[in-house]
């Protein structure tokens, strides 16, 4: 197995973990209380901003234009489609974008993206890549999931869009090209390099698990 492709297996525990967290599961089931949807909506609407400029760091660190290409339309679908869901939930609780533009990013959400951009500061362009990459694969990994798990009411689910959206197969191929990116950069590498990129992106799995915890907890700082 190439390199990127073992990375899932490397962070296995906390990556299942987050499969079977509360919120993950009972999203899949359409059970999940609307007022934690809302507040990770809002939460990750701010992460979202962030998280994009990570692709711009990445940008600059880039140099051959397939790589710019791939990385500016990543760029576009997080305001295109991956927003998108956030909007049609956000009509739907009737959030106003004045209610948007108070919200305030959270401690951890502060801190998990604070993360991923000294990441990029610090680092170079596979360790830009190997921080981002859990965002987009659990995404896809738990959709595809939920969407087979909970097939019987999916229908009646509340939260059928957002499950379309992540276990769909457009979504899958806009990301498919980091395998083979992360494979190609990690060519000439150490084997002390290469760990380092993995703990780089164990961290964001576990970053994305609590997120996950955040959320259901509606956590806005260190006490509710
Ligand atoms: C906390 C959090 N983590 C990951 C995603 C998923 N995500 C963010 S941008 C993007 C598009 C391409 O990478 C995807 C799938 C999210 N929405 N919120």
């Amino acid at each position: 197995m190439s390199f990127s492709r073992s990375l899932k297996e490397k962070a296995i525990k906390v990556w299942e973990d987050g499969y079977n967290h509360p919120f993950v599961q009972e999203l899949g089931a359409g059970t999940l209380d609307k007022e934690k949807f809302k507040f990770y909506l809002l939460q990750d609407y701010l992460y979202l901003l962030e998280y994009a400029k990570v692709f711009a760091m990445a940008m600059v660190k880039a140099d051959d234009e397939k790589m710019l290409s791939n990385l500016s339309s990543i760029t576009k679908s997080i305001f295109v489609d991956e927003m998108e869901v956030h909007r049609i939930y956000m009509k739907e609780f009737g959030i106003t974008e004045d209610e948007v533009a108070n919200v305030k990013a959270s401690l951890f959400n502060r801190t998990y993206t604070a993360n991923m951009l000294a990441t990029a500061q610090k680092g170079d362009l596979a360790e830009t890549l190997a921080t981002v990459f859990p965002c987009a694969w659990t995404y896809c990994d738990y959709g595809k999931r939920l969407k087979e798990q909970y097939k019987n009411n999916l229908e009646d689910n509340f939260y059928k869009s957002w499950i379309e959206t992540y276990a769909g197969y457009e979504f899958e191929e806009s990301f498919e090209w980091f395998y083979d990116a992360i494979d190609e950069l990690v060519k000439n590498k150490t084997d002390k390099e290469k760990r380092k990129i993995e703990e780089i992106f164990i961290s964001s799995v576990e970053f994305e698990y609590m997120f996950w915890e955040m959320a259901y907890n509606k956590e806005m700082s260190y006490k509710k």
